[in-house]
């Protein structure tokens, strides 16, 4: 398995094989020696799967974080459809504080992000019917749950869609701006 570095350290994906033959494809979406051979970190041990299904192109979810003493590293991927992914990081003192990566996942390339604790993480919907499948290493913790105004231009991300046009929650939307957000995460190095 291939994985690719980004323009924000920490920042990863991956790119697990694909075997297709006649009927399809056989893939190990997953497998713990490969993934840690490929870079994800030794204390990173995944404990929850979710899944999300977004019915319509054009929906965006984000910007969400996990606050300690439960934040979360998530490995994102697509199973149907197709994302971009929008990373943030909001580690006080990190030389890429407030910079994003954007990375395209889908069905057909079938790449993955690591989204590490201590960044802000977002999708736009580029198809309809889209099922987002990521896991994570701490619970859902409702009172940790936060988020940050996902076009927010201090933040200057090319979304691809107008904010009258995107399909999205009611709590999304009203969320706080980023000049607001006092960041709980700290970098460590
Ligand atoms: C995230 C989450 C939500 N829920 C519940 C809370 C709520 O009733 C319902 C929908 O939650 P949300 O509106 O927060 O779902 P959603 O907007 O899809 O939230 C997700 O967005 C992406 C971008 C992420 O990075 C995730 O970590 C998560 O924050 O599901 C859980 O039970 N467990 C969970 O782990």
């Amino acid at each position: 398995m291939r994985s690719v570095r980004t323009a924000i350290e920490d920042v990863l994906i991956f790119e697990p094989t694909r075997h297709g033959d006649e009927r399809g494809f056989f893939s190990e979406v997953f497998n713990l020696y490969a993934f840690r051979r490929a870079g994800l970190p030794e204390s990173i041990e995944f404990v929850q799967d979710n899944h999300s299904l977004s019915a319509e192109q054009g929906t965006v979810r984000g910007l969400h974080y996990q606050a300690p003493p439960h934040a979360q590293n998530k490995l994102v991927r697509v199973a149907h459809g197709a994302i971009l992914d929008v990373v943030v990081d909001v580690r006080k003192g990190s030389p890429t504080y407030g910079e994003h990566v954007r990375v395209e996942l889908s069905r057909d390339n079938w790449r993955q992000v690591l989204v590490p604790a201590g960044f802000l993480h977002g999708f736009v919907t580029l198809a309809p019917n889209t099922e987002v499948l990521y896991k994570v290493d701490a619970y859902f913790s409702r009172e940790c749950d936060g988020s940050v105004r996902w076009n927010d231009p201090a933040l200057g991300i090319d979304w691809g869609v107008d904010a009258d046009q995107a399909v999205i929650s009611r709590k999304d939307r009203e969320a706080p701006s980023f000049a607001d957000f006092d960041s709980p995460f700290a970098y460590d190095r």
